[in-house]
């Protein structure tokens, strides 16, 4: 144990608990104080009086830690980042128990964790205000203060990248925060707490309530919540969103999609394939930015869909712990039998293709596809990619436009000129030229349309997660005009 900065305790040891109590509240491990019924995954339930205490115990720990120097909280960071990577095999085996995917992948979310802690902890000190010279010598000052405590609510796609994408900046900025996880993957947003608790972080700053829909929802509306930033789907985050506004607070929603990726004749081919299994079947395609519409050029479509066909069924699914698995287990019974749901309706609407069964589903690619396909339209959210043919320039870029998501898209093509002009088109909060499916931290990422509001990542969350308050200071005397006669 380290002693550090203002008398705060800097470092402690880094133990990870391998049990429950799945609550954290004030820096520990804790059972709710009034379990309801069991939930079907594996912690206890818990209401409104854990989202209370929760709550409560966030608020209180909101001085302090507001009080810090932006370097102060970075360095806290910093530290957190040091002991994800430090331990980073053990977390990412707790992320494979807890979603089914394959460990390699894993290994990646769990380093974007700690690239997230990194960055915002860096960023911590360089969050400063304003001064503003005026007329006479007055002046306003801008400072840039906490919002308070921040709600956040996560998807079980990215259990621990979720939580620290939203987290990680909100700390940096001096709120504090509760999280209420997926109730399918309850484990890793503790574990966060126990490596922020490690790193110096005081108790209370970050505190975790499982639950299902029913906890995130006192969440939303607990009036000592300033904020919230939820990531799932579109219809539980326009009730997200109706909460905000009930109570005045600040809303970021990252929904979901149904990206176009667009493959013209002259793409570098091997490339196009590649970013299309990386845009379809990571994570046994539960990614909401997927490239689920993969448009390529009628020219290409014969010799791509052979390639990508191919590929695709070198793909190896099976134990997600086992070092050679490229494709994991999907989430739970009820989700696979709602992909299964989709192609059996993309059969009956003239796609050809196919996808096995089991929880461990074979990713499928459709041919034969049309936009007014349920497939093409939904949101599957498994490894289903739909191959649909185009023509023209004009052509893909009003089909890739004509749905309501806009989180993601993608551009293949040689031609510079054609890249920046399609990706110019694209109504997406991301296009990527000759890639897919990366999110670098210091990049924004969020959707246009019903794929969400607001951004995470990169420098713009600065105003997400903070407020300005502005000191006017008069040098002079007060000018009433004609309301003051001497
Ligand atoms: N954008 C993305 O990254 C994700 C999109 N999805 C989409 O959503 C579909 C369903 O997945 P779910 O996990 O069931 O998403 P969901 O939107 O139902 O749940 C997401 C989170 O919101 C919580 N929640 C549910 N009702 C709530 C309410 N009224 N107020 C506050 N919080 C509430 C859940 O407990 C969970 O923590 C997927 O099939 C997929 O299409 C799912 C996960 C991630
Ligand atoms: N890690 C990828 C972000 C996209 C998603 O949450 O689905």
């Amino acid at each position: 144990m380290a002693s550090g900065l203002g008398g705060q305790v800097l470092r402690r040891s880094f133990q990870r608990s391998v049990g429950g109590p799945w609550n954290y509240v004030g820096g520990r491990r804790c059972d709710p104080t009034h379990a309801t019924a069991p939930f079907k995954v594996m912690a206890p339930a818990t209401g409104r009086e854990e989202v209370d205490r929760a709550v409560r115990s966030a608020k209180d720990a909101l001085p302090a830690w507001s009080k810090l120097s932006g370097r102060e909280r970075g360095q806290k960071l910093m530290e957190a980042c040091r002991i994800i990577r430090e331990n980073l095999e053990d977390i990412s085996r707790l992320e494979v128990q807890d979603t089914g995917k394959p460990i390699w992948e894993a290994r990646v979310d769990i380093g974007s964790c700690a690239d997230a802690l990194e960055y915002y902890g860096g960023l911590a000190p360089a969050i400063v205000g304003q001064h503003i010279p005026l007329s006479g010598g007055s002046f306003a000052m801008v400072q840039r203060r906490p919002l308070g405590v921040v709600g956040g609510i996560g998807a079980w796609n990215f259990p621990m990248q979720t939580c620290v994408w939203k987290v990680a900046p909100a700390l940096a900025h001096g709120n504090t925060f509760v999280y209420k996880p997926s109730q399918f993957t309850p484990v890793t947003a503790v574990t966060l707490g126990e490596v922020l608790t490690s790193a110096g972080v005081m108790d209370g700053v970050f505190n975790v309530v499982q639950g299902e829909g029913e906890a995130g929802e006192h969440l939303c509306h607990h009036p000592d919540v300033a904020k919230l930033s939820f990531t799932g789907s579109v219809p539980t985050g326009s009730k997200v969103m109706a909460a905000g506004a009930g109570g005045i607070k600040a809303v970021t929603l990252e929904l979901g999609g149904k990206s176009p990726l667009i493959v013209f004749e002259d793409a570098q081919l091997e490339n196009a394939i590649k970013a299309t299994l990386v845009a379809n079947f990571l994570s046994q395609g539960q990614v909401c930015s997927n490239g689920t519409r993969v448009f390529v050029h009628r020219s290409i479509a014969k010799t791509f869909t052979e390639r990508l066909v191919s590929a695709t069924r070198a793909l190896k699914i099976g134990d997600p712990m086992a070092e050679d698995t490229t494709v994991g287990a999907t989430i739970h019974e009820e989700h696979a039998r709602k992909v299964l749901g989709y192609l059996t309706s993309a059969r009956e609407e003239g796609a050809v293709g196919d996808l096995e069964g089991g929880w461990y589903l074979s990713p499928a690619v459709l041919t034969n596809c049309h936009d007014d396909m349920k497939v093409v339209r939904e949101e599957v959210f498994g490894s289903v990619a739909a191959i649909l043919v185009f023509d023209s320039e004009e052509e893909v870029v009003r089909k890739a436009n004509d749905t309501l998501f806009g989180l993601a898209g993608a551009v293949f093509t040689r031609d510079l000129n054609r890249a920046h002009r399609v990706a110019n088109e694209i109504e997406a909060g991301t296009v990527w030229i000759n890639n897919y499916n990366l999110y670098p931290t210091e990049v924004p990422f969020g959707g246009y349309k019903h794929s969400g509001v607001g951004r995470e990542n990169g420098t713009t969350v600065v105003e997400a997660f903070t407020q300005t308050r502005t000191l006017y200071v008069e040098m002079g005397d007060v000018d009433a005009g004609p309301l003051y006669v001497e």
